[in-house]
């Protein structure tokens, strides 16, 4: 899959992920009154609308970029037919050769891990029969319960040629807490770089290794270290857009060959039409307003990773 995402990174010129974090605020009203007038004011309304809204901005934005990256969390508040939608989300996703990025961030013992890994990643054997649970492309995974936690995961990929992303440092404020913390005279986010870095060597795909790490776009000056220290680890790089990140903090994340990175934007993109700059659109053109949005990113990151050449 690794080979697939590189290829489509390739192919489309854009180095970036639309996040479908679906939150109710975020949806316009024609698309909440119609769900909610078919399914009642329930769960079920509110996933109808989940699915309806993630379904417009895939269909106004699936040729123009690689990859999408549904998090869980916002489906699961949902509880079961949140989970529903999720799921029709993956396949449709997988219906437009999108590959998908599983942002379900898990990580336990061994085998509660790799019980996780089948349902994000693998197969399930029921009687005679084998069952694909969620199917995604790649999964988030939290490496604190260290390989034990996370070699469950790597199986399943080499299996079933699908990928991690292994948060390493995260985006938000406060991920300094404990990933900054200095042991040996190192930050343990360089610790656990390294370590993605080992776990990924014999997981080469043809360029990349199916194995990457997660490392915020709010802290570019450690992104630039961690790029050295997992030269063959594709980077998802979260926090563009919504937390502050800009193409100009992000060329250190990329390799020399362009490659290495991939940006992910959440609300930037799928609430664009909430923003001054989109507001022309219109709450009934959300996707179109998306896609405007989709488009003003790649040429920030395009030009930035040129202006840096
Ligand atoms: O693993 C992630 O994707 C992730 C890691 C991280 O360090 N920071 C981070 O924001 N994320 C996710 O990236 C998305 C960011 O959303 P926006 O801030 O709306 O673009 C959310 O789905 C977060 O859960």
């Amino acid at each position: 899959m690794i080979n697939k995402l590189v290829e489509k990174i390739k192919k489309t010129g854009a180095p970036i992920v639309v996040g479908l974090d679906p939150m109710l605020n975020y949806i316009p009203q024609h698309v909440l009154d119609k769900a909610y007038a078919e399914y009642g004011e329930t769960l079920e309304g509110a996933a109808e609308a989940v699915w309806q809204f993630n379904k417009e901005i895939v269909d106004k934005t699936y040729d123009l970029i690689p990859a999408v990256k549904p998090q869980i969390a916002m489906y699961e508040q949902f509880g079961i037919p949140g989970l529903m939608a999720f799921k029709k989300t993956v396949d449709y996703c997988k219906s437009k050769d999108l590959v998908i990025i599983g942002d379900v961030k898990r990580g336990d013992i061994g085998s509660t891990s790799a019980a996780y890994a089948t349902a994000h990643l693998g197969k399930i054997k029921v009687g005679s029969k084998e069952y694909t649970p969620f199917g995604e492309d790649f999964a988030t995974v939290n490496p604190y319960l260290g390989s034990d936690g996370v070699n469950p995961f790597v199986d399943v990929c080499k299996e079933e040629k699908k990928g991690l992303f292994i948060l390493v440092k995260t985006s938000n404020p406060s991920s300094g807490e404990f990933q900054d913390r200095i042991i040996d005279g190192r930050p343990l986010y360089e610790w656990v770089g390294e370590k993605v870095a080992e776990w990924g060597a014999d997981c080469m795909g043809d360029e990349y290794s199916y194995i990457g790490a997660v490392v915020g776009a709010t802290y570019p000056e450690m992104g630039k270290v961690l790029r050295e220290i997992m030269p063959k680890s594709y980077i998802l790089v979260p926090g563009y857009g919504a937390q502050g990140g800009q193409g100009k903090d992000l060329v250190h994340f990329f390799n020399e060959d362009g490659l290495g990175a991939i940006v992910n934007s959440s609300r930037g993109i799928i609430a664009a039409y909430k923003q001054e700059a989109y507001a022309k659109f219109g709450p009934e053109n959300f996707g179109d307003a998306s896609r405007a949005a989709v488009e003003a990113m790649v040429a920030d990151i395009s030009g930035a990773l040129a202006a840096a050449k």
